[in-house]
């Protein structure tokens, strides 16, 4: 895995607070993807030997479900670096608001990739509600959520440590189910409803830039040439609320995992 040193360094001396993201680079979606999954399998592998515990925020998207593959892959490995995948606490950032067996839904995307196959504490896995299920509105499911964030995050705030939260991106830059120019860029809650998605299907629950920006790590995971535009613009001080991708960022590192067809719009290093 090839990692520039971005400007870390520049936005400390700045006392912007906000770390400058890391970008990494690979050939392909493929590589991609295996990358990142054994840089999650590190990451979180760490966080238990010095807590005993570990969390992770899922996301949905092409990218995002073929790193699960590769985690689950991984853990195949016998001489892989290991996750105890029963103390590790699972969240998504952003779900589709349709019933449970739904293709649509993010959740079953990642069980089908990776939860299923390791041996997950059923306790440990937050779901977010369908919507055949406890509530028929998406607003009730999101604020159930936002009690659940709450509650697992005990004195420490709305919600609890993360240690990684995986995030794709769509072509015109929406992360989880934060759109351009849409109600959720100012929504100030860590969990919300979203109505009239531009992307079916429309209506969605999403954590918000406050849960985000809490997490510890944030990781932008974008392959393809489809997105190179706006992993560029993003990477160049867009205005989140044209692009939201451009406003997220972790406590301790901000992470853009790129193919190098995804990272084709940006200046030669
Ligand atoms: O709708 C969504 O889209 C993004 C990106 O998906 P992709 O297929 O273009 O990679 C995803 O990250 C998000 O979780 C999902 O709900």
């Amino acid at each position: 895995m090839s990692i520039s040193p971005g400007d870390r360094a520049a936005a400390e001396l700045a006392g912007t607070g906000v770390p400058t993201p890391d970008i990494v680079i690979e050939p392909d979606a493929d590589r991609l993807a295996r990358a990142v999954a054994e840089a999650l399998v590190a990451r979180l592998a760490a966080a238990q030997v010095l807590r005993g515990t570990a969390s992770v925020v899922l996301t949905g998207g092409t990218i995002g479900i073929a790193v699960l593959e590769r985690v689950a892959g991984l853990a195949a490995e016998p001489v892989r670096e290991t996750v105890d995948w029963e103390r590790v606490d699972v969240w998504w950032g952003d779900e589709r608001f349709v019933p449970g067996d739904d293709d649509d839904r993010n959740e079953k995307a990642a069980r089908r990739a990776l939860l299923d196959a390791v041996g997950v504490d059923p306790a440990r896995v937050h779901a977010i509600p369908p919507s055949d299920g406890e509530f028929a509105e998406p607003e009730d499911a999101a604020a159930w959520y936002a009690e659940q964030l709450a509650a697992a995050a005990g004195d420490e705030g709305t919600v609890p440590r993360f240690d990684v939260l995986l995030l794709g991106m769509g072509p015109e830059g929406h992360v989880a189910s934060i759109f351009p120019d849409s109600p959720a860029i100012d929504d100030e809650r860590p969990v919300f409803a979203v109505r009239d998605c531009p992307k079916p299907p429309p209506t969605r629950i999403s954590l918000g830039y406050a849960a985000i920006g809490a997490a510890d790590e944030v990781w932008v995971v974008v392959a393809g040439e489809g997105k190179a535009e706006a992993v560029a613009r993003a990477l160049s001080g867009a205005d989140s609320r044209e692009l939201p991708a451009a406003g997220v960022h972790g406590t301790r590192a901000t992470r853009w995992l790129l193919d190098a067809a995804a990272a084709g719009g940006l200046p030669r290093r």
